[in-house]
């Protein structure tokens, strides 16, 4: 499927399920980066401006940029966007559950609390307006378990929930450039589509060093291993004729596929998303 018949899918599959659950606004969190733009986009496009709230969570280790390009996407898309931080939250969370927790609240607690003091944020605005929360998964960080349980992995839809990272690139520069077509500004900031993908739940993380893969590699691996069913050597194979070496690449397949496998309970936790044939 090409990339705006993707976005096409994805974005009336939204409007479809948000409309069937007898809502009429959601709510987003927007981090500034790729996937929560692209699904603000998506909102718009599928219920008008007036009826999509973005919120911006700052933590600890948010950058001023992602505030920046998250301000900038919300004025581009003439949305309302309002700013919560998580870092007081997140404070109380690090004095009550630090002896608990053996001493402090650090590593894999400590960025996993962040992403659940953002969904209790979240909720708590839908709650209060009778906004559905919108999830911002995709299917990569779905295939290797890359997300916070009961944090990130919250929300009642996920319209990228279908669509591998790479594509959700594809279908954002496709959107943008259909704006332009039209006249208008690409509605998703430049510098969103430059900066590397970061969860910034700890100093310096950046998604490919944490998953150990570049985001295409990874793609490629899962479409052909996942969507088209090709067996661990075949898909290892095309890599290795094009450079990689042999045994390096064979455990890198290896790898992903485990863990992919290992992760299917987390993907069991997770929100619905479009039914699209986007792979066949
Ligand atoms: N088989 C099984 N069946 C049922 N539950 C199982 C289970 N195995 C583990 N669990 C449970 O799952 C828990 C582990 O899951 P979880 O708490 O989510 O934690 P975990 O998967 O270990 O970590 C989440 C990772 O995602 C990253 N992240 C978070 C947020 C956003 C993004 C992003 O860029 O999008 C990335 C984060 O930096 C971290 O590396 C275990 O503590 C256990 O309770
Ligand atoms: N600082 C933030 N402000 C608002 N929402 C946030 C913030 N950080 C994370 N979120 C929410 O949690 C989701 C997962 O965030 P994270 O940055 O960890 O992953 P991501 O997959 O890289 O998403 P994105 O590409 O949107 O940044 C985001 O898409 C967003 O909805």
């Amino acid at each position: 499927m090409e990339p705006l018949e993707m976005y096409d899918a994805c974005t009336a599959a939204l409007g479809d399920f948000v409309r069937g659950a007898g809502f009429t606004d959601v709510v987003i969190g927007l981090s500034g980066g790729m996937d929560s733009s692209l699904v603000a986009v998506m909102a718009v496009d599928a219920l008008g401006t007036d009826s999509v709230h973005g919120v911006m969570l700052p933590g600890p280790y948010s950058s001023e940029s992602s505030l920046t390009d998250a301000r900038a996407l919300a004025a581009n898309l003439g949305i309302a966007a309002d700013t919560v931080s998580i870092c007081e939250p997140f404070e109380a969370f690090e004095t009550v559950l630090g002896r608990a927790c053996g001493g402090e609240l650090a590593g894999l607690a400590a960025e996993n609390t962040q992403a659940r003091c953002r969904m209790v944020c979240l909720m708590a605005l839908s709650n209060a307006h009778g906004w559905l929360l919108l999830n911002t998964g995709n299917k990569s960080e779905a295939a290797m378990g890359y997300s916070t349980l009961y944090g990130d992995t919250a929300g009642a839809f996920a319209p990228l929930g279908g669509v591998y990272k790479t594509d959700v690139f594809a279908m954002a520069r496709a959107r943008n450039r259909r704006a332009v077509e039209a006249g208008d500004v690409g509605p998703i900031p430049v510098n969103v589509f430059v900066k590397p993908p970061s969860a910034e739940l700890s100093p310096d993380q950046e998604d490919e060093k944490s998953l150990g893969i570049d985001y295409a590699t990874l793609d490629r691996i899962l479409v052909a291993a996942v969507e088209h069913g090709r067996a661990p050597e075949a898909v290892a194979a095309v890599l290795v004729a094009e450079g990689r070496e042999t045994e390096a690449t064979r455990r890198l397949v290896d790898d992903v596929l485990a863990r992919t496998a290992a992760n299917a309970f987390k993907r069991a936790l997770e929100p619905p998303y479009p039914a699209a044939a986007f792979y066949e």
